[in-house]
């Protein structure tokens, strides 16, 4: 499911972050300033989920959340609450909403939130990118899997694809036309994960104020990712294990039974024998889970990866920028292939997003690649410092035309000659770095 997002919030740089944060995560979302106009809105169009301010002026955002809870029932609201008005967050989960957020939060506190009920429409759903022929070879081992109905394991350090590779393992699969449910086992707290993984019951627990299928159940016909499943605390395992040899699920609080049809993937970036040795992974389950192993090796042992997967990154990021066809410049080619990649993939996509921004040209060289931890050896790259440098003269000059266009970022996009798309991706980054950026 993915989708648009209402957002009803009356302080107007607070509704444009939001939208910044949220767009460049590829959601889709309306903002609108008040309670009132977010009811004509609903009555006219169908949104994935809510997020509004409590207080506003006119009516605020419980009756907001009572006026959609009498309506549409399953929609889910978010509500913003100031930091200390603790007592509006309880009146507002009493009232419906799905979660709360304190003010002032982080992007990536929102960003967690909202995925729990709508998935970003992710732009990498096509086929995982390889050139090595260690990962053509895992792909086309991978793709036969897909057919089969085996559990499958795959294991492989931080970054290097996992969940890419289970999602083209649901996509080759018989249960393609199914949902592909993904959980992060280390990312939810250990008291929230059985609720999370099996659904509860109205009234199962605190602040449960409405029944909620769990994620096996949402997988009913298609897929179960459990990532980073070694995280999982050996109780849960427990119940995890007897889920998977029953077939079937029974919600937190609840009596009924309920059967699943529900493929499950796991993946884990831990040596998995020698969790089972230490302790901490059950054997039975590993031996449940691990009926099919595959191993995505690092990016550094697989360097004919490195630029097609560069390329393809590149490409990403620059649609997102309105930079369509951007290239990378030879000796940019070389700083990559001849770098260790501690943080693999994802790390390569970092770099590359840091590049695009460094650079207006058409072409990116070697000077715009910067890479993390200066210290190992990088050739023709400027160390960090100057990185850094550069990119705090950036913000600076962000800063200065935001005060001196008012505020206004069309102006501010026309006057640095960059896309307001461009200028809200930078103004997002810089926020997440922790600037405080004057509306
Ligand atoms: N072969 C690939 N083709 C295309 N994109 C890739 C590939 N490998 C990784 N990526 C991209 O790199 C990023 C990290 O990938 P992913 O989340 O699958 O890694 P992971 O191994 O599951 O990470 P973690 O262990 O931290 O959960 C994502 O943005 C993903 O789109």
């Amino acid at each position: 499911m993915s989708g648009d997002i209402l957002i009803v919030e009356d302080d107007l740089g607070l509704q444009q972050a939001l939208q910044d944060t949220l767009l460049l995560s590829g959601y889709r979302c309306e903002c609108v300033p008040s309670a009132e106009a977010a009811i004509s809105l609903l009555q006219r169009q169908a949104v994935q989920m809510v997020i509004t301010d409590v207080q506003m002026a006119g009516m605020d955002g419980l009756g907001l959340l009572h006026w959609i809870g009498g309506r549409f029932p399953g929609l889910p609201v978010l509500v913003m609450t100031a930091h200390a008005q603790v007592a509006g967050a309880v009146s507002a989960m009493r009232a419906g909403a799905v979660d709360y957020l304190a003010k002032p939060f982080t992007p990536d506190a929102l960003l967690g939130l909202v995925a729990r009920y709508l998935r970003p429409p992710r732009e990498d759903d096509g086929d995982p990118v390889v050139g090595d022929e260690k990962s053509i070879r895992l792909l086309q081992l991978a793709g036969r899997v897909a057919r089969s109905a085996a559990s499958v394991m795959i294991t492989g350090p931080s970054g290097t694809g996992k969940e890419v590779l289970a999602r083209f393992i649901h996509r080759r699969s018989a249960r393609a036309e199914g949902p592909f449910v993904a959980i992060n086992c280390a990312a939810i707290p250990d008291n929230m994960l059985e609720a999370t993984l099996f659904g509860y019951e109205k009234g199962a627990f605190t602040g449960a104020v409405q029944a909620c299928p769990g994620k096996f159940e949402q997988a009913h016909g298609g897929t179960l990712l459990l990532d980073e499943i070694t995280e999982m605390d050996l109780n849960l395992q427990a119940k995890l294990l007897r889920v998977l040899q029953e077939r079937e699920v029974e919600r937190l609080g609840g009596r009924k039974i309920i059967s699943l049809d529900v493929r499950v993937l796991a993946t884990s970036n831990r040596d998995l024998r020698q969790a089972v040795t230490e302790g901490r992974f059950r054997e039975d389950l590993y031996y449940r889970l691990n009926v099919f192993p595959l191993s995505w090796p690092a990016l550094a042992e697989r360097p004919g990866d490195i630029l097609p997967l560069a390329e393809y990154l590149l490409q990403r990021q620059a649609r997102l920028l309105g930079r369509n066809g951007v290239t990378l410049g030879e000796d940019a080619r070389a700083c990559l292939q001849a770098w260790h990649w501690p943080g693999n993939v994802r790390e390569l996509d970092n770099v590359i997003q840091r590049a695009l921004i460094l650079s207006v040209a058409g072409t990116l060289g070697a000077g715009d690649i910067l890479l993390d931890g200066a210290a190992a050896p990088a050739p023709v790259v400027p160390d960090d410092g100057l990185g850094k440098e550069l990119e705090s003269q950036e913000h600076q000059i962000i800063l200065q035309a935001l005060q001196a266009c008012a505020g206004s970022r069309r102006e501010v996009a026309e006057k640095l000659g960059i896309s307001p798309r461009t200028l809200r991706y930078k103004l997002a980054r810089m926020r997440e770095a922790g600037i405080r950026v004057p509306m």
